[in-house]
């Protein structure tokens, strides 16, 4: 099994660059689907997620050219099938985003139930929901979902509750559908900021993306565009975190500020100084870190995907912090990895209580998802002794270059290779 082997203890310092968002990516690259003609996309990130995303792609039948480590150009002419492959759709959660851009590009698409990290239950009741309201009719055999309509037409759907997926599902449905369509209740994340603004640049006509009503005046034809894909918000937070949490002083560069308010401002409450300029924000922290409450929400709001890196931190911060948790069921199961480290931690239904002790101590621990590895790797690099980090596949389904990008910073970490795994490769 691969590891990540982490000696704690060493001030980051330095400039790391952020690569392309994870979630914008995996939806606009199945979007390409709906082009008539070639997309280049650039700032891609080099992770597995989005390998597969592009893989999925090669499979049915569209032309994908990797030029470079970061740009990748799809013909999506030669696709042949509306099929999408359930050995390699069922290992992420973004291949449900083929079912809208398939809708669009045939109105028709036979998709794998997705995967992607265990939160517990992930229903997709309002992606469906919002697929019927276009004119489709859907049932699930053997894992696949089949969606399908005569005509995609508009409608007006208000979401639930605020699904990201669902919003941005409903958005590739209906670009290309008749007439327009209405979604109440919409995820604001700039992820689906920048699949709208991907789609408008086609020739799609969507507006209101960024706030809670988007509406789409189905188009009839989609162009192929060059487009490059915003920095990862998750990814720069994960970083801020680090550096606070070594006491370091990073730069941290090709990042939208206004994206990371809500991560920055719960920095600064715990004692962080953090500068912002116009693409890139330098995190630098003397002191000890100061207790402080987090409640993740949509966005705006402080991001579910930084509530481990978070509770990393807050476990060598004094006092007793609260940290709520209102997106996911169960987001909690990396807690009993970091008591290994020494933190201490209950956690209460969806609500974790953090005594800060003074530092963790390196221990044998598991990535039990993407973020929850992200916090296995901060709370080894500001802990005393050696830290092995196991089931790195969930964190390099995320994370460009990790190890390169920490080592830049001064950290003492390295990927000990397992020689039997034969996956090893394929992560490259
Ligand atoms: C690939 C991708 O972009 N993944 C992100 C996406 O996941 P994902 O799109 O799966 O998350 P959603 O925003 O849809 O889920 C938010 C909440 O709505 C519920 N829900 C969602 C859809 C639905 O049909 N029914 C339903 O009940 C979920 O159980 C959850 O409690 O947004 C999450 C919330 O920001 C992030 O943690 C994930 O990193
Ligand atoms: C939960 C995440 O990803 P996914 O939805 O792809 O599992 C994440 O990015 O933190």
């Amino acid at each position: 099994m691969d590891k990540f082997i982490i000696k704690g203890g060493k001030r980051l310092h330095g400039e790391v660059v952020i690569s392309g968002a994870k979630n914008a990516a995996v939806a606009i690259i199945p979007a390409v689907a709906m082009a008539e003609s070639p997309c280049r996309i650039e700032n891609v990130p080099n992770i597995s997620d989005v390998k597969l995303s592009a893989r999925i792609l090669t499979e049915m039948g569209a032309t994908v050219r990797w030029l470079g480590k970061n740009t990748v150009e799809i013909d999506p002419t030669t696709i042949h099938t509306n099929v999408v492959p359930s050995e390699l759709g069922r290992k992420m959660r973004g291949s449900y985003y083929n079912i809208g851009a398939l809708l669009g590009r045939c109105s028709k698409a036979i998709v794998p139930l997705p995967g992607g990290c265990d939160f517990g239950v992930r229903p997709i009741d309002q992606h469906i929901k919002g697929f019927k309201a276009l004119g489709c009719t859907y049932s699930l055999n053997d894992g696949m979902i089949e969606v399908s309509a005569k005509e995609l037409r508009g409608a007006h759907i208000y979401l639930d509750m605020v699904t990201v997926g669902a919003t941005m599902n409903i958005i590739l449905a209906a670009v290309k559908a008749k007439g327009l369509t209405v979604i109440e209740n919409a995820a604001r994340e700039p992820h689906v900021v920048d699949l709208a603004n991907f789609l408008n640049s086609m020739g799609a006509n969507i507006s209101g993306a960024g706030t809670d009503v988007i509406k789409i005046r189905g188009v009839e034809h989609l162009k192929g565009i060059t487009y490059s894909i915003i920095p990862d918000q998750i990814e720069a937070g994960t970083y801020m975190a680090a550096a606070a949490a070594t006491r370091g002083d990073v730069l941290v560069k090709n990042v939208t500020p206004k994206h990371l308010e809500s991560i920055t401002a719960k920095l600064m409450e715990m004692g962080v100084t953090v500068v912002e300029y116009d693409d890139a924000v330098r995190v630098r922290c003397d002191g000890p870190l100061s207790k402080c409450n987090v409640k993740t929400m949509p966005h705006p709001g402080f991001p579910t995907d930084m509530q481990p890196q978070i509770a990393a931190l807050l476990s060598i911060a004094q006092g007793t912090s609260i940290l709520n948790e209102s997106v996911w069921e169960n987001r909690f199961r990396y807690v009993e990895e970091l008591k290994r480290m020494g933190a201490q931690i209950t956690v209460e239904g969806k609500s974790a209580i953090i005594e800060g002790v003074e530092y963790l101590k390196g221990a044998p621990v598991r990535a039990t998802d993407l973020r929850a590895g992200a916090a296995m790797i901060i709370a080894g690099l500001a802990a005393h002794g050696v830290t092995k980090i196991e089931d790195i596949e969930h964190i390099q389904r995320g994370y460009e270059d990790i190890v390169e990008k920490f080592v830049g910073l001064g950290a003492d970490m390295y990927l000990m290779l397992d020689p039997t795994n034969s996956d090893t490769a394929k992560i490259g």
